[in-house]
């Protein structure tokens, strides 16, 4: 007998729908018209239109579609699969209808906060979120990697710090904030590390985010031939790049294995939908030391047995570092009380 579902596993769509009393009638998504639909892949999203990619593995080309007004008010984002009907053949006039929204197998979301009032789902389907930081020019800002970090456990996207400005300043205090979390990183200047990158990228989904100005256009640019990503200038004053992407949009790699989705610049990123066991999950090597911990343990409290259980060395390679590491994770969810602001600083 299946059990019940968890939570986490409903989307909007199981919560709308509801079964239906008396007569059933088809609800619309299940109407038979739109069978021979074509499926494709949203690179980009601009006012209402929807570029997407059709006929993938043989011949892939882009076209330009609209919502069909049987889907309402449900939002189609980057990354999203959908069904395609209409004039398909590409072209500048040519317009084809999107009617149907794939079941999605994630989405990397952040919480309306203070410097964004909109809860936003930013992208859908990918794997891997690549959290891009500079040494130096702009700053690196520690509460907003982390709070990256927590959004990609949220949404099951394997992390990878991406280090970039290696050649204004070595990379190794980043490196050495991140040891205890066991995040993979790759360190880049211009002309060294996109063979390493490359290789993280392939056959994945890849999303990058980070704070305007710390490369990830030019990234982009260089991985993908033809992208023409608009690559601004930091601000020498304030170390504020010019937030020249506006939107997120996806990108095919050129060995035709994998995508990679450039996102705009983040100033900050809203975590109250947040679970703390994803969090917590994230973890492993720390779990077994819970089944001490009192019922509802925060594991950020006096009272949580991780403590002692990691003094004590029962937890083998995870030490007190690591404990720490789950903290400050646990702790950049919450939005007040932030320690550091990853606001720049004023003037
Ligand atoms: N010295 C140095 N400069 C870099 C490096 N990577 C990027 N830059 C420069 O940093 C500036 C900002 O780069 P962008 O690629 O526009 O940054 P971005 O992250 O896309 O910024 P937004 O579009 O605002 O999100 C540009 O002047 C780049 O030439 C690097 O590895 N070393
Ligand atoms: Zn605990």
């Amino acid at each position: 007998m299946p059990g019940p579902r968890r939570r986490r596993d409903l989307d909007e769509d199981d919560i709308r729908v509801r079964p239906g009393r008396g007569k059933s009638r088809p609800r619309t998504k299940d109407r038979p018209e739109h069978a021979g639909a074509t499926e494709g892949r949203v690179v980009a999203v601009d006012r209402g239109r929807y570029t997407c990619v059709v006929d993938e593995e043989a011949e892939p080309r882009e076209l330009t579609a609209m919502k069909a007004r049987e889907l309402g008010r449900k939002g189609v984002v980057v990354g999203d699969r959908v069904a395609l009907v209409g004039d398909l053949a590409g072209g500048t006039d040519a317009l084809a209808r999107v009617v149907r929204v794939e079941p999605r197998a994630n989405t990397l979301r952040r919480t309306a906060d203070d410097t964004d009032p909109v809860e936003r789902v930013l992208v859908a389907n990918a794997d891997q979120l690549v959290i891009v930081t500079a040494t130096v020019n702009p700053e690196p800002r520690p509460r907003l990697l982390d709070r990256c970090l927590v959004a990609a456990y949220d949404a099951g996207l394997d992390p990878l710090l991406c280090i970039t400005k290696t050649d204004l300043k070595p990379p190794d205090e980043l490196i050495e904030a991140y040891a205890a979390l066991d995040v993979p990183w790759i360190a880049s200047r211009p002309g060294d590390g996109l063979a390493e990158l490359r290789s993280r990228l392939r056959g994945r989904t890849s999303v990058l985010v980070g704070h305007s100005g710390v490369g990830k256009s030019t990234l982009v640019n260089a991985l993908v031939p033809g992208a023409r990503r608009a690559v601004g200038h930091v601000n020498a004053v304030t170390g504020r790049g010019r937030h020249t992407s506006s939107s997120a949009i996806m990108f095919r790699l050129v060995d035709g294995s994998g995508w990679v989705i450039d996102t705009p610049g983040v100033r900050s990123f809203g975590l109250a939908h947040v679970d703390p066991s994803r969090v917590v999950g994230a973890f492993p090597d720390l779990a077994a030391g819970m089944e001490e911990c009192p019922r509802g343990c925060t594991h950020d409290e006096p009272e949580c047995a991780l403590d002692e259980w990691v003094a004590s060395g029962s937890a083998g390679s995870a030490g007190p570092a690591r404990l720490e590491s789950l903290r400050r994770l646990l702790r950049a969810r919450g939005g007040a009380g932030e320690d550091v602001p990853d606001e720049e600083p004023e003037g």
